[in-house]
């Protein structure tokens, strides 16, 4: 079996949405897709009434298929500090034509103020590993995991692009989705992530640095947060750029000139790496609050998680493998 679903970006590509129906009848909702956790939840009909605005919810007591998962709990807390939890049911989910009959759908009963303001998303697919899912006293499967041996591979894709719809793919490789080769490198799922090392970087027409950057492939955080000497190696470049830290980071002139960002994927032995290059213009992320010319920047430090993370700012730029079956990521441009 295999499946596709467009993923629609939110303002400045802040996060990607993407439809899953639950339950039966189906319930529909909008939710996040993120490679950097391995709970679905969603807001649902028992969702502190406060802490909802203008999500959907899934009702399990209007589907015939949902039975609660007697005992179950979860609570969840994310890089940028938010947080949800809450019982569980097993139902139907279905997305991009596939379905899994009995997926653990974590039933929120709160959220933080994060998920109650972000009024596009109606909940999170995390397609991490099951060795981080969230649920007490047994975790539970994650959509990919339940799907896994069932598919023509054991992949899933993604095809994020810069301000207009993209996909995600379920069993297969779609060949006409990027150019040339996909460079594949092993991962390291302990942590339950994607984790993956980058071999180095290029800022510009600049010289390839070996340096090498250890991170992981999250479709759910937005930027692209890397070592800050490599950081600052980006800024130095742009006129004017400096880092403001009462705006939490680098800032620049909503009108300046930005250099392409790229980085290695794999290297053979003495060989250069295969690059993926970030235009510049991805670079300018948004105006900060309150101002129309000045412009937070997409490439920010990691320095307070220890890992980089190549988020939809990075992953946007490329054709994204992520392989279960051979635990592998695949990068190509297209
Ligand atoms: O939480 C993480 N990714 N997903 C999401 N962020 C915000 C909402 C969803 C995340 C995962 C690993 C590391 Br290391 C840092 C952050």
């Amino acid at each position: 079996a295999h499946g596709s679903a467009e993923t629609t970006p939110g303002p400045h590509d802040v996060e990607y949405l993407t439809t899953i129906s639950i339950g039966t009848p189906p319930q529909n909702l909008s939710i996040n897709i993120d490679t950097g956790s391995s709970d679905l939840w969603v807001f649902s009909a028992e969702t502190t009434s406060s802490e909802v605005k203008g999500q959907t919810v899934y009702d399990p007591s209007l589907s015939s298929t949902a039975a609660q998962l007697q005992g179950a709990t979860w609570q969840i807390s994310y890089g940028d500090g938010s947080s949800s939890g809450g019982d569980v049911y097993l139902d139907r989910v279905a997305l991009g034509g596939l379905t899994v009959a009995a997926q653990a759908v974590e039933c929120a009963r709160n959220v933080s103020g994060e998920f109650t303001a972000d009024g596009s998303s109606d909940g999170l697919m995390g397609l991490g590993f099951g060795v981080i899912n969230m649920v007490k006293p047994v975790r539970q499967k994650t959509f990919f995991e339940n799907l896994q041996a069932g598919l023509d591979e054991a992949v899933f894709t993604a095809d994020l692009k810069h301000g207009m719809p993209g996909r995600y793919n379920f069993g297969y490789v779609d060949s006409s989705a990027y150019t040339g080769d996909i460079t594949y490198v092993p991962i390291n799922s302990t942590d339950g992530y994607w984790g993956w090392t980058s071999p180095g970087y290029a800022v510009g027409s600049g010289a390839f640095k070996d340096e090498a950057i250890v991170g992981i492939a999250d479709t759910g955080t937005t930027l692209l947060l890397l070592p800050s000497d490599i950081v600052a190696d980006y800024y130095r470049q742009v006129d004017g750029a400096k880092y403001e830290r009462n705006q939490g980071g680098y800032v620049f002139g909503c009108d300046v000139a930005l250099p392409d960002f790229a980085f290695g994927v794999g290297h053979t032995a003495g060989g250069s790496p295969a690059m993926i290059k970030i235009p510049g213009k991805y670079v300018n992320y948004a105006p900060v609050g309150g101002s129309s010319t000045k412009c937070y920047g997409g490439i920010q430090s990691n320095d307070f998680i220890g890992a980089s993370i190549f988020g939809d700012l990075a992953l946007k730029a490329a054709f994204v493998v992520f392989d279960g079956g051979n635990m592998r990521i695949g990068w190509a441009s297209k």
